[in-house]
């Protein structure tokens, strides 16, 4: 597709649609508690529905009314062997925690995605399962999908200190240590989002956070509760990149989740000089109100424990950088080469097309601004944040064209994308 170009101002105020992270355990909580979860303003993005799918495959009943989604939910003992594969797409986050949620099955089960997915290291999973007595394995030393799993309804609980900072992996863990036979304790290299110790105690169930340090009992039960989603700040981001970015532009997201492990893009802004303001702050609901106005940019320097809090918005704070006077150095990022592709390669080389002067290194980028962008052609490589980061970048683009090839790939996590944008342009 043909992306819009040469914005001359972006106005305007909307909701971006729910967060991703916790669209899917809602679903996966809803269908391991017990009784009816009704959840409210779910993101239906390709990734979600995935999980939707497998929870089907596994005996859940879950009906989409439109206004909601409601989860007849089964007990960690109601589910049953799925007759088919378990189709997990494009969506790292369905097959990590589902992996962890089938560990504690007696029966087996395989799990594959689509070609991105295929090529994503599992291993990280699978070695701590193992550990548990689960029979996991998948493809290659690094156990790529797709992967074969036969639980077991006897597993040892784990004290494990996870060598990569992963919530995929953390919340895996979490789901069979929930199932064993006594109490885990795992330990987080940093600390990551935690949308899946807050889903279980809002579930009712029991966990304890101290620091890094995660404790779960095994043997829990849930009960079944509403869930609100509030709007997924990894969507807003390429707003609020646009709103700064795009001469004469003023940009307000309503109910953007600001949980407090998911906002180093808010601080990143903030020190590179950037006009945004937070109100309506829900704290509750762990939501506010964010306004972006178009900025003079500072470089930055974004490395250490901000990474696990921002890692899905580098593509599109690399594009920020480059509308910054001066050099931005991100580092310590390297889990972002096994994301749906390596995303320290894919946006050096797409955004250096465009005329951008990024250097990649081992774990980050090098990103010397302010640059003058011009058009390109520019392929998603089948990942989402690679099209939405294009489609901004193609806005500050003043002469050429930028076209987009499988540009598709949007749908997973935020279908409307391009109608949200056209209710921007001036
Ligand atoms: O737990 C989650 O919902 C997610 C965790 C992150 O992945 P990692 O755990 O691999 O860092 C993130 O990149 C992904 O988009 C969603
Ligand atoms: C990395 C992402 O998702 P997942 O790991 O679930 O595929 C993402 O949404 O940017």
């Amino acid at each position: 597709m043909k992306l819009q170009t040469n914005a001359t101002g972006l106005k305007g105020k909307f909701k971006v649609p729910g967060d991703k992270s916790i669209s899917h355990r809602s679903i996966m909580f809803g269908s391991l508690a017990k009784g009816t979860t009704r959840v409210y303003d779910i993101l239906r993005g390709e990734d979600v529905l995935s999980t939707m799918a497998v929870f089907r495959e596994l005996g859940v009943t879950i009906e989409d009314k439109g206004s909601e989604v409601v989860v007849h939910g089964v007990g960690f003992d109601g589910l049953r062997a799925p007759q088919e594969r378990l189709d997990m797409g494009n969506s790292g986050t369905s097959i990590r925690l589902i992996s962890g949620v089938l560990a504690g099955q007696p029966f087996s089960a395989e799990m594959f995605g689509d070609d991105s997915l295929s090529k994503r290291p599992m291993d990280r999973v699978t070695i701590p399962l193992r550990q548990m007595g689960v029979d996991i394995s998948g493809q290659t030393d690094r156990d790529l999908p797709p992967l074969k799993i036969t639980g077991s309804d006897q597993l040892t609980p784990i004290s494990y200190t996870l060598p990569v900072a992963s919530a995929q992996v953390k919340s895996a863990l979490i789901f069979a240590a929930l199932q064993a036979d006594g109490e885990s304790i795992i330990t987080e290299k940093e600390k990551t989002r935690n949308h899946t110790e807050d889903m279980i105690q809002q579930f009712g169930g029991d966990i304890s956070v101290n620091g890094k340090e995660i404790r779960i009992k095994g043997g829990q039960s849930f009960t079944a509760t509403d869930v609100t989603v509030p709007g997924d700040i990894s969507s807003a981001a390429f707003f609020l990149v646009a709103g700064l970015t795009v001469p004469n532009s003023e940009i307000t997201l309503e109910n953007v989740g600001i949980n407090e492990t998911r906002t180093g893009i808010i601080e990143v802004i903030q020190a590179m000089g950037g006009d945004l303001t937070i109100s309506d702050v829900d704290e509750v609901a762990k939501s506010a109100t964010l306004t972006v106005r178009t900025s003079q940019l500072n470089p930055t320097e974004i490395s250490g424990d901000i990474i696990p809090r921002l890692i899905d918005e580098l593509p599109v704070i690399a594009l920020l950088a480059t509308q910054a006077n001066g050099t931005t150095v991100i580092r310590d990022a390297e889990e972002l080469k096994v994301k749906e592709t390596d995303r320290i390669q894919v946006v050096a080389d797409m955004l250096n097309d465009m005329g951008a002067e990024i250097t990649p290194t081992d774990d980050g980028m090098i990103i010397k601004g302010k640059t003058n962008l011009n058009g390109a052609t520019i392929n998603t490589q089948g990942d989402h944040r690679i099209g939405m980061t294009a489609a901004v970048a193609a806005l500050l683009v003043a002469d050429g064209d930028v076209i987009l090839e499988r540009s598709e790939a949007i749908q997973t996590s935020y279908p409307a994308f391009f109608e949200d944008l056209s209710l921007l342009m001036l």
